[in-house]
Protein backbone atom coordinates (compact mmCIF):
# COMPACT_ATOMS: atom_id res chain seq x y z
CA UNK A 1 0.00 0.00 0.00
CA UNK A 2 1.22 3.46 -0.92
CA UNK A 3 1.55 5.46 2.38
CA UNK A 4 -0.41 8.93 2.32
CA UNK A 5 0.39 11.62 3.77
CA UNK A 6 -1.61 12.63 7.15
CA UNK A 7 -4.40 15.61 6.33
CA UNK A 8 -2.79 18.75 8.06
CA UNK A 9 -3.92 19.40 11.19
CA UNK A 10 -3.62 23.59 11.04
CA UNK A 11 -4.33 25.88 8.13
CA UNK A 12 -1.08 26.59 5.83
CA UNK A 13 -1.92 30.09 5.29
CA UNK A 14 -1.07 32.05 1.72
CA UNK A 15 0.32 34.98 3.39
CA UNK A 16 -1.01 37.57 0.56
CA UNK A 17 0.23 40.61 2.96
CA UNK A 18 3.82 39.32 2.96
CA UNK A 19 4.03 38.96 -0.19
CA UNK A 20 2.97 41.88 -1.24
CA UNK A 21 5.14 43.41 0.72
CA UNK A 22 7.89 41.61 -1.01
CA UNK A 23 6.59 43.04 -4.29
CA UNK A 24 6.36 46.84 -3.00
CA UNK A 25 10.17 46.60 -1.85
CA UNK A 26 11.19 45.22 -5.70
CA UNK A 27 9.03 48.35 -6.93
CA UNK A 28 10.47 50.74 -4.58
CA UNK A 29 13.95 49.91 -5.57
CA UNK A 30 12.98 50.81 -9.21
CA UNK A 31 11.29 53.68 -8.81
CA UNK A 32 14.47 54.98 -7.11
CA UNK A 33 16.79 53.76 -9.84
CA UNK A 34 14.16 55.67 -12.24
CA UNK A 35 14.84 58.88 -9.65
CA UNK A 36 18.51 58.37 -9.54
CA UNK A 37 18.73 58.54 -13.48
CA UNK A 38 16.61 61.54 -13.50
CA UNK A 39 13.67 61.22 -14.37
CA UNK A 40 10.64 61.92 -12.70
CA UNK A 41 8.48 59.18 -10.16
CA UNK A 42 5.66 57.39 -11.62
CA UNK A 43 2.13 58.89 -11.47
CA UNK A 44 -1.03 56.98 -10.31
CA UNK A 45 -4.68 58.90 -10.40
CA UNK A 46 -7.77 58.07 -9.03
CA UNK A 47 -11.35 58.51 -9.76
CA UNK A 48 -13.47 57.65 -6.91
CA UNK A 49 -16.85 58.27 -7.83
CA UNK A 50 -19.87 58.86 -4.40
CA UNK A 51 -19.47 57.76 -1.09
CA UNK A 52 -19.53 53.84 -0.67
CA UNK A 53 -17.48 52.64 2.33
CA UNK A 54 -15.92 49.65 0.42
CA UNK A 55 -14.69 51.72 -2.06
CA UNK A 56 -12.97 54.61 0.06
CA UNK A 57 -11.24 51.87 1.56
CA UNK A 58 -9.87 50.56 -1.32
CA UNK A 59 -9.02 53.85 -2.92
CA UNK A 60 -7.30 54.96 0.55
CA UNK A 61 -4.86 52.10 0.66
CA UNK A 62 -3.85 52.39 -2.75
CA UNK A 63 -2.97 56.14 -2.13
CA UNK A 64 -0.92 54.70 1.20
CA UNK A 65 0.64 51.85 -1.23
CA UNK A 66 1.57 55.15 -3.80
CA UNK A 67 3.76 56.81 -0.87
CA UNK A 68 5.12 53.52 0.28
CA UNK A 69 6.97 52.99 -2.96
CA UNK A 70 7.99 56.23 -3.86
CA UNK A 71 4.93 57.37 -6.35
CA UNK A 72 3.65 60.60 -6.74
CA UNK A 73 -0.70 59.99 -6.58
CA UNK A 74 -3.72 61.94 -7.52
CA UNK A 75 -6.89 61.71 -6.14
CA UNK A 76 -9.78 63.26 -8.15
CA UNK A 77 -13.18 62.59 -6.16
CA UNK A 78 -16.45 63.40 -7.13
CA UNK A 79 -20.32 63.25 -5.97
CA UNK A 80 -22.49 60.23 -7.17
CA UNK A 81 -24.61 62.88 -9.01
CA UNK A 82 -21.55 63.60 -11.40
CA UNK A 83 -23.35 63.51 -15.16
CA UNK A 84 -21.72 60.51 -17.48
CA UNK A 85 -20.29 63.52 -19.62
CA UNK A 86 -18.59 64.95 -16.87
CA UNK A 87 -17.08 61.73 -15.72
CA UNK A 88 -15.88 60.93 -19.22
CA UNK A 89 -14.41 64.87 -19.97
CA UNK A 90 -12.49 63.91 -16.26
CA UNK A 91 -11.04 60.78 -18.31
CA UNK A 92 -10.37 62.19 -21.56
CA UNK A 93 -8.21 65.07 -19.41
CA UNK A 94 -6.35 62.43 -17.51
CA UNK A 95 -5.71 60.74 -21.06
CA UNK A 96 -4.10 64.05 -22.25
CA UNK A 97 -2.33 64.75 -18.74
CA UNK A 98 1.46 63.59 -19.77
CA UNK A 99 2.04 63.85 -15.84
CA UNK A 100 -0.14 60.95 -15.41
CA UNK A 101 1.49 57.34 -16.17
CA UNK A 102 -1.77 55.49 -15.44
CA UNK A 103 -4.71 56.26 -13.54
CA UNK A 104 -8.15 53.94 -12.30
CA UNK A 105 -12.03 55.05 -12.01
CA UNK A 106 -12.72 52.83 -8.92
CA UNK A 107 -15.84 50.84 -9.56
CA UNK A 108 -19.14 50.49 -8.59
CA UNK A 109 -20.21 53.48 -10.86
CA UNK A 110 -23.36 54.90 -10.09
CA UNK A 111 -26.17 53.75 -11.88
CA UNK A 112 -26.76 56.44 -14.34
CA UNK A 113 -23.52 56.13 -15.50
CA UNK A 114 -22.51 53.43 -17.98
CA UNK A 115 -19.45 51.76 -16.47
CA UNK A 116 -18.22 50.09 -19.82
CA UNK A 117 -18.12 53.26 -21.71
CA UNK A 118 -15.97 55.07 -19.13
CA UNK A 119 -13.90 51.97 -19.23
CA UNK A 120 -13.47 52.31 -23.00
CA UNK A 121 -12.98 55.76 -22.57
CA UNK A 122 -9.89 55.20 -20.42
CA UNK A 123 -6.62 55.55 -22.90
CA UNK A 124 -4.82 51.99 -23.28
CA UNK A 125 -1.18 52.50 -22.11
CA UNK A 126 -3.06 54.56 -18.88
CA UNK A 127 -5.48 51.20 -18.17
CA UNK A 128 -3.54 50.21 -15.15
CA UNK A 129 -6.43 48.18 -13.94
CA UNK A 130 -6.37 46.43 -17.54
CA UNK A 131 -10.05 46.70 -18.04
CA UNK A 132 -10.03 47.83 -21.15
CA UNK A 133 -11.15 45.79 -23.95
CA UNK A 134 -7.65 45.75 -25.81
CA UNK A 135 -5.69 45.31 -22.68
CA UNK A 136 -8.54 42.17 -22.14
CA UNK A 137 -7.87 40.74 -25.99
CA UNK A 138 -4.27 41.43 -25.67
CA UNK A 139 -4.32 39.20 -22.86
CA UNK A 140 -6.39 36.71 -24.26
CA UNK A 141 -4.04 36.50 -27.44
CA UNK A 142 -1.23 36.24 -25.49
CA UNK A 143 0.35 39.57 -26.13
CA UNK A 144 2.26 42.46 -24.03
CA UNK A 145 -0.38 43.96 -22.20
CA UNK A 146 -1.84 45.36 -19.15
CA UNK A 147 -3.32 43.00 -16.79
CA UNK A 148 -5.95 42.84 -14.56
CA UNK A 149 -4.48 43.13 -11.10
CA UNK A 150 -6.76 40.56 -9.09
CA UNK A 151 -5.91 37.82 -12.04
CA UNK A 152 -2.54 38.48 -12.07
CA UNK A 153 -2.33 39.07 -8.39
CA UNK A 154 -3.89 35.64 -7.37
CA UNK A 155 -1.46 34.14 -10.35
CA UNK A 156 1.51 35.98 -8.49
CA UNK A 157 0.86 35.13 -5.19
CA UNK A 158 0.72 31.24 -6.17
CA UNK A 159 3.96 31.38 -7.74
CA UNK A 160 5.63 33.13 -5.17
CA UNK A 161 4.17 30.68 -2.50
CA UNK A 162 5.21 27.85 -4.51
CA UNK A 163 2.00 26.39 -5.17
CA UNK A 164 2.28 23.68 -7.74
CA UNK A 165 -0.34 25.15 -10.77
CA UNK A 166 0.85 23.01 -14.09
CA UNK A 167 -1.89 20.58 -15.30
CA UNK A 168 -3.56 20.72 -11.58
CA UNK A 169 -7.67 21.13 -12.46
CA UNK A 170 -8.76 24.43 -11.27
CA UNK A 171 -12.30 25.56 -10.46
CA UNK A 172 -13.07 29.12 -10.72
CA UNK A 173 -16.46 30.56 -9.14
CA UNK A 174 -17.69 33.44 -10.93
CA UNK A 175 -17.39 34.76 -14.62
CA UNK A 176 -17.09 38.54 -14.05
CA UNK A 177 -15.00 40.56 -16.21
CA UNK A 178 -12.82 41.98 -13.26
CA UNK A 179 -11.96 38.52 -11.60
CA UNK A 180 -13.58 35.36 -13.15
CA UNK A 181 -13.37 35.62 -16.23
CA UNK A 182 -9.76 36.82 -16.67
CA UNK A 183 -8.10 34.77 -13.49
CA UNK A 184 -10.08 31.85 -15.91
CA UNK A 185 -8.13 32.89 -18.82
CA UNK A 186 -4.43 33.27 -17.32
CA UNK A 187 -4.37 30.25 -15.53
CA UNK A 188 -5.05 28.42 -18.67
CA UNK A 189 -2.32 29.87 -20.47
CA UNK A 190 0.62 27.76 -21.38
CA UNK A 191 3.31 29.65 -19.01
CA UNK A 192 5.20 28.01 -15.77
CA UNK A 193 3.23 30.08 -13.54
CA UNK A 194 -0.56 28.41 -15.32
CA UNK A 195 -0.76 25.55 -17.28
CA UNK A 196 -4.18 24.88 -15.17
CA UNK A 197 -6.45 22.47 -16.91
CA UNK A 198 -9.59 25.22 -15.61
CA UNK A 199 -13.69 25.05 -15.05
CA UNK A 200 -15.67 28.21 -14.91
CA UNK A 201 -18.37 27.99 -12.99
CA UNK A 202 -21.61 30.31 -12.41
CA UNK A 203 -24.82 31.08 -10.73
CA UNK A 204 -26.17 28.54 -13.69
CA UNK A 205 -23.39 25.99 -13.14
CA UNK A 206 -25.19 22.35 -11.94
CA UNK A 207 -23.85 20.37 -9.55
CA UNK A 208 -21.41 22.87 -8.54
CA UNK A 209 -20.39 21.12 -5.40
CA UNK A 210 -19.69 18.21 -7.02
CA UNK A 211 -17.55 19.87 -9.63
CA UNK A 212 -15.48 22.03 -6.64
CA UNK A 213 -14.72 18.35 -4.99
CA UNK A 214 -13.05 17.57 -7.89
CA UNK A 215 -10.63 20.57 -7.45
CA UNK A 216 -7.25 21.23 -7.06
CA UNK A 217 -7.59 24.68 -6.56
CA UNK A 218 -10.52 26.12 -5.76
CA UNK A 219 -10.47 30.49 -6.51
CA UNK A 220 -13.59 31.75 -4.67
CA UNK A 221 -15.17 35.21 -6.49
CA UNK A 222 -18.55 35.59 -6.02
CA UNK A 223 -19.17 38.05 -3.36
CA UNK A 224 -21.53 35.87 -0.73
CA UNK A 225 -19.83 35.22 2.20
CA UNK A 226 -18.98 31.72 3.57
CA UNK A 227 -20.59 30.87 0.08
CA UNK A 228 -17.87 27.97 -0.19
CA UNK A 229 -18.51 25.09 2.58
CA UNK A 230 -16.55 21.95 3.45
CA UNK A 231 -18.35 19.96 1.77
CA UNK A 232 -17.08 21.45 -1.87
CA UNK A 233 -13.71 20.88 -1.06
CA UNK A 234 -11.38 17.89 -1.48
CA UNK A 235 -8.89 17.10 1.27
CA UNK A 236 -5.63 19.07 0.29
CA UNK A 237 -7.26 21.43 -2.50
CA UNK A 238 -5.79 24.92 -2.55
CA UNK A 239 -8.09 27.39 -1.87
CA UNK A 240 -7.72 31.28 -3.19
CA UNK A 241 -10.37 33.31 -1.31
CA UNK A 242 -10.97 36.17 -3.46
CA UNK A 243 -14.30 37.77 -1.66
CA UNK A 244 -14.52 40.99 0.29
CA UNK A 245 -17.68 41.53 1.76
CA UNK A 246 -18.55 43.86 4.86
CA UNK A 247 -20.95 42.29 6.69
CA UNK A 248 -22.89 44.44 9.95
CA UNK A 249 -20.78 43.42 13.21
CA UNK A 250 -21.93 45.26 16.32
CA UNK A 251 -18.67 43.76 17.88
CA UNK A 252 -16.36 45.56 15.90
CA UNK A 253 -15.66 48.97 16.16
CA UNK A 254 -15.87 49.78 12.46
CA UNK A 255 -19.14 48.16 12.58
CA UNK A 256 -18.71 45.53 10.22
CA UNK A 257 -15.99 42.38 9.37
CA UNK A 258 -14.54 41.89 6.42
CA UNK A 259 -15.74 38.30 4.80
CA UNK A 260 -14.24 36.04 2.36
CA UNK A 261 -16.34 34.10 -0.35
CA UNK A 262 -15.06 30.89 2.00
CA UNK A 263 -15.54 29.38 4.99
CA UNK A 264 -13.15 29.62 6.89
CA UNK A 265 -13.63 27.43 9.88
CA UNK A 266 -14.96 24.81 7.57
CA UNK A 267 -12.82 24.95 4.31
CA UNK A 268 -8.93 25.52 6.26
CA UNK A 269 -8.55 22.30 8.05
CA UNK A 270 -9.15 20.80 4.91
CA UNK A 271 -6.87 22.81 2.67
CA UNK A 272 -3.40 21.83 2.18
CA UNK A 273 -3.11 26.00 1.72
CA UNK A 274 -5.31 28.82 1.71
CA UNK A 275 -5.61 32.22 1.91
CA UNK A 276 -6.82 34.04 4.27
CA UNK A 277 -9.71 37.45 4.31
CA UNK A 278 -8.17 40.23 5.10
CA UNK A 279 -4.11 39.73 4.32
CA UNK A 280 -4.94 37.62 1.05
CA UNK A 281 -5.22 38.12 -2.26
CA UNK A 282 -6.27 41.74 -1.86
CA UNK A 283 -3.45 43.50 -0.80
CA UNK A 284 -1.58 41.36 -3.77
CA UNK A 285 -4.48 43.20 -6.06
CA UNK A 286 -2.94 46.39 -4.69
CA UNK A 287 0.29 45.28 -5.76
CA UNK A 288 -0.24 44.67 -9.27
CA UNK A 289 -1.87 47.56 -9.94
CA UNK A 290 1.81 49.68 -8.38
CA UNK A 291 3.18 47.06 -10.75
CA UNK A 292 1.37 47.85 -13.59
CA UNK A 293 1.83 51.85 -12.99
CA UNK A 294 5.45 51.71 -13.25
CA UNK A 295 5.12 48.55 -16.45
CA UNK A 296 2.80 52.07 -17.63
CA UNK A 297 5.51 54.74 -16.86
CA UNK A 298 8.61 52.88 -18.20
CA UNK A 299 6.71 52.01 -22.05
CA UNK A 300 7.51 48.17 -20.74
CA UNK A 301 3.99 47.42 -22.72
CA UNK A 302 3.18 50.50 -25.02
CA UNK A 303 5.29 53.32 -26.60
CA UNK A 304 5.15 56.30 -24.01
CA UNK A 305 3.42 59.05 -25.98
N1 LIG B 1 -9.66 41.00 -3.12
C1 LIG B 1 -9.72 41.77 -4.19
O1 LIG B 1 -8.75 42.35 -4.59
C2 LIG B 1 -10.98 41.89 -4.93
C3 LIG B 1 -12.12 41.37 -4.38
N2 LIG B 1 -13.29 41.41 -5.05
C4 LIG B 1 -14.42 40.74 -4.40
O2 LIG B 1 -14.65 39.51 -5.08
C5 LIG B 1 -16.03 39.19 -5.06
C6 LIG B 1 -16.50 39.00 -6.49
O3 LIG B 1 -16.34 40.23 -7.19
P1 LIG B 1 -16.84 40.40 -8.70
O4 LIG B 1 -16.22 39.37 -9.54
O5 LIG B 1 -16.68 41.82 -9.03
O6 LIG B 1 -18.41 40.06 -8.48
P2 LIG B 1 -19.65 40.06 -9.49
O7 LIG B 1 -20.84 40.30 -8.64
O8 LIG B 1 -19.38 40.92 -10.65
O9 LIG B 1 -19.68 38.54 -9.99
C7 LIG B 1 -20.04 37.50 -9.16
C8 LIG B 1 -20.03 36.19 -9.92
O10 LIG B 1 -20.44 35.17 -9.02
C9 LIG B 1 -21.43 34.37 -9.65
N3 LIG B 1 -22.38 33.84 -8.67
C10 LIG B 1 -23.27 34.53 -7.92
N4 LIG B 1 -24.00 33.70 -7.19
C11 LIG B 1 -23.57 32.45 -7.48
C12 LIG B 1 -23.96 31.16 -7.05
N5 LIG B 1 -24.94 30.98 -6.17
N6 LIG B 1 -23.31 30.09 -7.57
C13 LIG B 1 -22.32 30.26 -8.46
N7 LIG B 1 -21.92 31.46 -8.91
C14 LIG B 1 -22.54 32.54 -8.42
C15 LIG B 1 -22.12 35.28 -10.63
O11 LIG B 1 -22.72 34.50 -11.63
P3 LIG B 1 -23.57 35.14 -12.88
O12 LIG B 1 -22.51 35.64 -13.83
O13 LIG B 1 -24.31 34.00 -13.41
O14 LIG B 1 -24.39 36.22 -12.28
C16 LIG B 1 -20.98 36.15 -11.11
O15 LIG B 1 -20.34 35.56 -12.23
C17 LIG B 1 -16.69 40.34 -4.31
O16 LIG B 1 -16.77 39.98 -2.93
C18 LIG B 1 -15.71 41.48 -4.47
O17 LIG B 1 -15.81 42.42 -3.42
C19 LIG B 1 -13.39 41.94 -6.30
C20 LIG B 1 -12.29 42.50 -6.91
C21 LIG B 1 -11.01 42.55 -6.24
N1 LIG C 1 -11.51 50.09 -10.85
C1 LIG C 1 -11.45 49.19 -9.86
N2 LIG C 1 -10.35 48.48 -9.69
C2 LIG C 1 -10.26 47.55 -8.68
O1 LIG C 1 -9.23 46.88 -8.52
C3 LIG C 1 -11.39 47.41 -7.80
C4 LIG C 1 -12.52 48.19 -8.03
N3 LIG C 1 -12.53 49.07 -9.07
N4 LIG C 1 -13.60 48.08 -7.23
C5 LIG C 1 -13.60 47.21 -6.08
C6 LIG C 1 -12.67 46.05 -6.21
C7 LIG C 1 -12.25 45.48 -4.88
N5 LIG C 1 -10.82 45.69 -4.79
C8 LIG C 1 -10.03 45.44 -3.68
C9 LIG C 1 -8.75 45.95 -3.56
C10 LIG C 1 -8.00 45.77 -2.41
C11 LIG C 1 -8.52 45.06 -1.35
C12 LIG C 1 -7.72 44.94 -0.11
O2 LIG C 1 -6.63 45.47 0.01
N6 LIG C 1 -8.22 44.24 0.90
C13 LIG C 1 -7.56 44.07 2.18
C14 LIG C 1 -8.42 44.59 3.32
C15 LIG C 1 -8.91 45.99 3.14
C16 LIG C 1 -9.90 46.38 4.23
O3 LIG C 1 -9.49 46.43 5.40
O4 LIG C 1 -11.09 46.60 3.90
C17 LIG C 1 -7.30 42.60 2.41
O5 LIG C 1 -8.03 41.78 1.83
O6 LIG C 1 -6.41 42.28 3.19
C18 LIG C 1 -9.78 44.52 -1.46
C19 LIG C 1 -10.52 44.71 -2.61
C20 LIG C 1 -10.38 46.33 -5.91
N7 LIG C 1 -11.39 46.53 -6.76
MG1 LIG D 1 -17.74 43.84 -7.86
Amino acid sequence: MTPTAPAPTAPHLIDGKQTAEDIKVEIAAAVAQLTATGQRAPHLAAILVGHDGGSETYVRNKVLACERVGYDSTLLRFEDDITEADLLAQVAALNEDPAIDGFIVQLPLPKHIDAEKVIEAVRPDKDVDGFHPMNLGRMVAGLPALLPATPSGIVELMARQGIKTSGQHCVVIGRSNIVGTPVSILLAKNLDTANCTVTLCHSRTKNLREICRQADIIVAAIGRPEFVTGDMVKPGAVVIDVGTTRVTDANKKSGFTLKGDVNFAEVAPLASRITPVPGGVGPMTIAMLLLNTLRAATGAVYPKK
